[in-house]
């Protein structure tokens, strides 16, 4: 890398918008007469009442009939949801809102064209507030916290891409990831935000990528898996005289970012980025308003299934993810969801990382509406119609404890960048019981309760 360079250090990231699809559910069978056009809870719309009163099913949908209808629908809710980020962005107590434009952040012309052709109009606050300090002179360094899906990957690609010089035909951005989805997605957003800036150039630092030895990278950008990154940095300096084992130079800035900051994490980012400046939220402010939170007393996972069932037949849903505990667990509700005729797809801890990437692209494009996971998928992973994040099992630590982090990254699958979101979770002992009482003490949020039996209450949800 050269003397000045970048390293960002993240946990959490972005994606593209699923087509909308229908998803006819039983409740609306069971309303049919009540309704004249079913929304999701973001206010997308996704049915229209059949001549009996009822809403059509998928098998009596004609493919035309339902192009149009989809094309319409998709265009109103684009409306309805700008509409709604519109209002975000000047609520001085969101954390999408900002003062400033685009323009204001001084960004190069191709890059406010790549910006505004991905629809952002305005920053988010932690757009706002982190773009000057990772573009300022002389460098600064930045820890920055700001809630699951207010564009933190936006902003640190961003900084990323206006810091590299075409020109120059040698890596001068490294971002590293956790996992390898997020890095394919991350990579996606820096492809599609720099798209009117064609000589930069992004590699793939992730397994299955091969560096050959003593290869001197042209690409400016390189994004990858810790493991990866650290083999080719090995490859690339075994080859020069004066190996080092400081890859990075010592003038590289670094940001660090995360929707959580538990204290090892904290500890960690201190010790790997020297002298930052530092965007920290409360504890309060860590969870968004746009999420509400349930929970569902339940026995067992038989129960669980069916109060499931209950949400889908209750709430209008465009797509979920359900988090189960073990592989067992989740294979098995994930035949229970398919047997209901649900189109679900299963993501575990067992599959290559390609055939996760695969699974997670069929989600993203809406070839699935629900999605059943390990842990594997809780961060980052950014698929704007998810408007439900069900725990069928509670986020639990080593040591029995709440995982309270896990359980931030999960809900905040849902509710990116200002849409309304449901989590919720499934109490089935005094333990996880236990474990809600922990996760509402640790946000200082209350959980309600849910009884998924009670149609008038489910039905209030969908206001
Ligand atoms: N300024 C903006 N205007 C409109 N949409 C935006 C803006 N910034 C980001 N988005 C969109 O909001 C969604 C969430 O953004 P992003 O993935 O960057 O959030 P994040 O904070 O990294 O999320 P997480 O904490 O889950 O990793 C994405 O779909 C992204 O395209």
């Amino acid at each position: 890398m050269s003397e000045d360079s970048w390293a960002f250090a993240v946990d959490v990231q972005e994606a593209k918008t699923p087509s909308i699809k229908f998803d006819f559910s039983k409740r609306v069978s069971r309303l049919g007469g009540q309704l004249t056009a079913r929304e999701d809870i973001n206010g997308n719309i996704l049915g229209e009442k059949n001549e009996n009163g009822g809403f059509r099913n998928d098998g009596d949908t004609a493919d035309l009939a339902e192009q149009s209808l989809l094309n319409k629908l998709i265009r109103r809710s684009l409306v309805r949801n700008r509409n709604q980020v519109e209002v975000l962005q000047r609520d001085p107590t969101s954390p999408l809102y900002s003062v400033k434009t685009f323009e204001e952040l001084r960004l190069k012309p191709e890059l406010l064209k790549g910006v505004y052709n991905m629809g952002f109009n305005r920053p988010s606050r932690i757009q706002e507030n982190a773009l000057p300090m990772m573009l300022a002179q002389p460098p600064q360094n930045l820890i920055a916290q700001s809630q699951s899906g207010t564009g933190k990957t936006a902003a640190f690609s961003l900084a990323m891409l206006s810091h590299v010089n075409p020109a120059n035909k040698w890596t001068q951005c490294l971002c590293i990831s956790p996992t390898y989805e997020l890095a394919l997605q991350i990579g996606k957003v820096i492809e599609q935000m720099g798209q009117f800036y064609p000589d930069v150039k992004l590699a793939y630092a992730i397994r299955g990528n091969k560096m050959e030895r003593g290869k001197n990278l042209q690409e400016q950008i390189v994004i990858g898996t810790p493991g990866t990154v650290l083999d080719w940095c090995t490859k690339a300096i075994e080859t020069r005289a004066s190996a080092s084992i400081d890859f990075l130079p010592r003038t590289a800035r670094c940001s660090f970012f995360s929707a959580t900051f538990e204290d090892s994490v904290w500890n960690f980012a201190e010790k790997v980025v020297p002298d930052p400046n530092i965007i920290k939220l409360k504890r309060e402010e860590e969870t968004l308003d746009t999420i509400k939170q349930f929970y569902v007393l339940c026995k067992e996972k038989e129960d669980k299934f069916t109060a499931l069932c209950n949400l889908y037949g209750s709430l209008t849903i465009a797509q979920a993810m359900i988090f189960c505990h073990t592989r067992k667990m989740a294979a098995w509700l994930t035949a229970q969801l398919t047997k209901e005729g649900h189109q679900v797809a299963l993501l575990s801890g067992e599959m290559t990382v390609e055939q996760r990437a695969a699974v997670i692209d069929r989600f993203r494009n809406g070839k699935e509406k629900v999605l059943v996971t390990t842990n594997v998928c809780s961060r980052g992973i950014d698929v704007e119609q998810v408007s439900l994040v069900v725990n069928f099992d509670l986020p639990v630590g080593m040591d029995g404890n709440a995982d309270n982090e896990t359980y931030l990254h999960r809900i905040g699958r849902t509710g990116r960048f200002g849409r309304r979101g449901f989590a919720v979770n499934m109490v089935d002992s005094k333990h996880s019981m236990d474990i809600i009482n922990q996760i509402e003490m640790h946000f200082n949020r209350r959980i309600t309760k849910l009884d998924t039996d009670n149609v008038d209450e489910m039905e209030k949800l969908n206001a």
